[in-house]
Order: C-alpha cells, then structure tokens, then sequence
C-alpha cells in the first residue's frame, strides 16, 4: 500500500548525516526554516551562507519538484544561525513517509529548537484571496486517517514519546509574533489564521473533495508539512508553519479554473519579497530558549 520502509531514516541514520554537516557547517543552527512550492528565496535572506546539494549529503532524499531545488542552506539570520531546506520532500515523489521526514530529525539532532515551515497550499475558505499567507493554527492529517503517520513503527524513545500530544502543535506565542509582526509591516490585510489540511497528491482535489474538506473545517488544503510538524513536535522542537494561498480551491461546478502548479509558482514568486521580510523579522525577534520580545 505505502512505499517499501527502510531502516536509513533511524536514530544512526540521522545521526551520522548531522554529524556529517555539524562538520561541514559554518554554523550550528538553532533555527531550521523548511521552504514550500516556489518559496525558495527565503533562503536568500542568509548571510555567509554555506550551502550542500542534498545529493551530496549522506543519507539525505533528493528533491524530484519542480520549485524546490533541493539545497541545505546554513548561514546567519540576524545574527542567529540558521539552516534552510531550499525544498521538501512529499509522499508523492515515492518516499515512506519516514524518509520525508528525516530531514527535520537531523535539524534536532544538529541542535535546532525552532522550526519554521511554509508551503504552498489552495484556499478552501470563501474569504481567502489569492496570495493571502495563513499562519496555520491547527492541522486535518488525512493520510493519518489511514494510517500513514510518520511516527508509525517502532518508536525510538532518543527522539520522543509514543503518543505525542498534538492540540498544542504549533506555537501560540509564535503565532502572535506573526501577527504582530504582520501588523508593523503593514501586511494585515493580507494574514490570515487558518486549519491546513494535509492529502498525499500529486492530483489536486475535486470539486466534491473541496466542497468536503471545506465543510470538515479545512481553510486550505495542501501536500504536505503536517508530517514534519509531527515528528517536529514529536522530538519536543517549537514549530511554526505558513501558507501561502497560491490558488483558489475550485468549489463551484460552473468554474473554469484548474489548479495547476504554474501557477503556485508564479504566486510564491510574487510574494516571495514580502514573506521573507515576515520571516526574517521574525527570526530576529525570537530568543531562545522559549522566550522572545514581543
Ligand atoms: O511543498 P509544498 O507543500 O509547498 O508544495 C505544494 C504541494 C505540491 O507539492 C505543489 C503543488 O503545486 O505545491
Ligand atoms: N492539494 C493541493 N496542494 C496545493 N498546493 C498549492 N495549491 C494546492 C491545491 O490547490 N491543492
């Protein structure tokens, strides 16, 4: 049913690729910053960076998307150093769910305490506009439905608990510096606050899967960051995730828009400006541990 598991994702696999990097890094970041479909830039917002191909680090995936160039980036933010993935891994490029996953263990593992992830995602909220960015509260993860958690096997008591809380996954004082932030920069018209939810893809969604995960509660829906978050939030790390609203959900039988990923690109193109100054702003505000200026 799910791509063959493998054993290069466990606690020795993550390890010795950390290792790997700590060794070769310019920095030991404390801030790892996932980049989503098209939002890549925010990469560029590092100063003396040092960057890896993923296909030269140990055990690491490579990227197959379009938009995601498949880069480690470490360098400082602010005067915080940091590691950006210049693109994910999604289910549907044929990884476990473990494998695409991996990457935010080795952030743990490297000493990152925040992690901050964005995507592109469609809006099913009726209020949301093309390129509006929701700060995600809460998450539907539908392959967990059926079984696909990244935390499913064998738990390693290295990383975290066997049944990890999730009412608290993303950070309510992270989320409010968002707003904050938001509001200075002049972006509130813009920033939303909104549930993601999470399908496998690589199709997007029917008119009646819209109208569906609309009515379950969903304000956008996407492929993917709710199996990082999990095994973020798994190994005790603070999370905070974005969308960017790149299309709008098709809800309407009459219409003749079609989601296509151009233009999720093209979107994350235009704000991209904009969302590395949110971020970046961020970033400078926080301290660490668990604690920032408001
Ligand atoms: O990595 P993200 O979630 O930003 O990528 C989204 C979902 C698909 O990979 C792609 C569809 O255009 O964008
Ligand atoms: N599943 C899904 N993922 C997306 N990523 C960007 N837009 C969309 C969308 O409309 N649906």
């Amino acid at each position: 049913m799910f791509p063959e598991s493998s054993t290069d994702y466990g606690y020795e696999a993550c390890k010795a690729t950390a290792d790997w990097l700590l060794e070769h890094a310019p920095v030991r970041p404390l801030v790892g910053i996932v980049c989503g479909s098209g939002l890549g830039g925010l990469a560029d917002m590092l100063k003396d960076q040092k960057f890896f191909s993923y296909s030269e680090i140990p055990n690491f995936p490579k990227s197959t998307v379009h938009g995601h160039a498949g880069r480690l980036v470490f360098g400082n933010l602010k005067g915080k150093p940091c590691v950006c993935m210049q693109g994910r891994f999604h289910l549907y490029e044929g990884y476990s769910i473990q494998k695409i996953t991996m990457p935010i263990r080795i952030f743990k593992l490297m000493g990152v305490e925040t992690v901050i992830l964005t995507n592109a995602a469609g809006g099913l909220n009726q209020d949301y506009k093309v390129g509006d960015v929701m700060i995600i509260k809460d998450h539907i993860n539908m392959p967990g439905f059926a079984g696909n958690n990244p935390l499913c096997g064998q738990n390693d008591d290295r990383f975290g608990i066997r049944f990890p809380c999730m009412s608290d996954a993303y950070d309510k004082e992270m989320m409010q510096l968002a707003q904050k932030v938001g509001n200075e920069l002049g972006y509130s018209h813009f920033l939303k606050e909104g549930v993601y939810c999470v399908l496998g893809g690589p199709s997007f969604e029917t008119i009646a899967e819209c109208r569906m995960l609309n009515r379950l509660g969903a304000d956008a829906v996407g492929m993917s960051t709710v199996h990082e978050v999990i095994v973020a939030r798994h190994s005790g790390m603070r999370v905070f995730a974005l969308s960017l609203i790149t299309n709008k959900a098709v809800m309407d039988y009459s219409s003749e828009e079609k989601a296509n990923h151009e233009e999720v690109l093209q979107t994350g193109e235009q704000r991209s400006q904009q969302l590395v100054k949110l971020v970046s702003t961020m970033v400078s505000r926080m301290t660490h541990p668990n604690d920032f200026k408001l």
